[in-house]
């Protein structure tokens, strides 16, 4: 089996990305990858991946531009377009799977246009524009939020499930800000860390690149020197598993990650994520009683130290254990074999 990969932008979609493509090499099949020259998709996928070949094509996103920058956006996703429809005939694609952002236009019309199965995986509990559009004409839509989609949970990669663990106690707590930070993450965790210092919690503290450098001298001003602090990692699943809490945004595939692994988190959703879907997202979440989340606003600070003290670590990480489905990347990739095979 010959699959495309397609879509990207931020992080979340591209870590999606990354666990279908693990799964279509587990099983000896080869997937090429279709994104853009904008955000982050070459960094990601540039230079290493398990893709046998990549493609970044130049579009950017057509929603938020407005007037002529339309036109514009609209005028590179069509050529970027006819490059896709190029590049699937060449490799002889028989499928394609988006996982959504702006990057996956090209790739999937192209796809629809050489009348080849498209599949679309969602991954937030609001569906994003492109996803939505394409919707009808996808062969199968798959998201962990809807009640009817055929295959539930979502599709994290396998570390997270060989690394989950129940935690028990509080001894590290990891703040988490998404693939760019979080400035007011980072303004909460500068804001406790004495207090979880005096408590003997150890603190690790993705930043995001951007505010890096502000957040390390703020914790030296504190006199704090004992802080793991990263600005954007690739070993996040060596340090999530490390931590026994999380506070992190309600980016889709981080919640998932930390929810497979066993991981209880505190979220703050971002407040202008497109239909307010950080808070969606984590809504399952409060309502299992699997964790916490919170508006940013006041009062966070009291509000995270609260969690702390009430925190029932264990049943909560227990609970989300069980919560899980595992294999999920597997399961999506199977069903695409499967019905190419039908
Ligand atoms: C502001 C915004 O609209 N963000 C959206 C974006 O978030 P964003 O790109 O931040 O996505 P997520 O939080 O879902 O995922 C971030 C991914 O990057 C990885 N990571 C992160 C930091 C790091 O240092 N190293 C690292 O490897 C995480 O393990 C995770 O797999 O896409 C998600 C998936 O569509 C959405 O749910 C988010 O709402």
């Amino acid at each position: 089996m010959k699959i495309c990969i397609t879509g990207g932008g931020t992080g979340g979609h591209l870590m999606v990305a990354e666990a279908l493509v693990e799964a279509v090499v587990n099983d000896g099949d080869e997937a090429i990858f279709i994104g853009s020259n904008k955000g982050q998709d070459q960094k990601y996928f540039g230079e290493h991946s398990e893709f046998s070949h990549v493609y970044f094509l130049e579009t950017t996103g057509v929603v938020n531009q407005r007037g002529l920058g339309k036109i514009k956006a609209l005028y590179k996703v069509f050529k970027a377009f006819l490059e896709a429809r190029k590049i699937l005939k060449e490799h002889k694609i028989e499928a394609t799977y988006s996982v959504g952002g702006f990057s996956a236009a090209a790739a999937s019309f192209a796809t629809l246009s050489l009348f080849k199965p498209l599949f679309i995986h969602e991954q937030n509990a609001k569906t994003g524009r492109l996803n939505g559009l394409l919707k009808p004409f996808a062969k199968r839509f798959i998201s962990g939020y809807e009640k009817d989609s055929k295959i539930q949970g979502y599709p994290v990669k396998e570390v997270f499930v060989k690394t989950a663990r129940v935690r028990t106690e509080l001894n590290t707590i990891i703040f988490l800000g998404g693939s760019h930070g979080a400035r007011a993450i980072n303004d909460l965790a500068l804001s406790v860390a004495w207090k979880l210092k005096k408590q003997g919690i150890k603190i690790i503290h993705q930043a995001g690149e951007s505010d890096l450098q502000r957040v390390e001298e703020e914790y030296k001003k504190l006199g704090i020197d004992d802080v793991e602090l990263y600005g954007f990692t690739k070993e996040l699943p060596t340090l999530i598993e490390k931590a026994d809490m999380a506070v992190s945004r309600a980016g889709a595939s981080t919640l998932w990650e930390l929810s497979t692994n066993g991981c209880p988190a505190f979220y703050i959703p971002y407040p202008y994520a497109a239909g307010d879907h950080q808070y969606y997202n984590a809504k399952f979440i409060v309502d299992n009683d699997l964790g916490w989340c919170e508006r940013e606003g006041e009062e966070l600070q009291s509000k995270l130290l609260h969690a702390i003290k009430e925190s029932a670590l264990a049943t909560k990480s227990e609970k989300l254990l069980e919560y899980n489905q595992k294999n999920v990347a597997t399961t999506m990739i199977t069903e695409v074999r499967d019905l190419l095979n039908a």
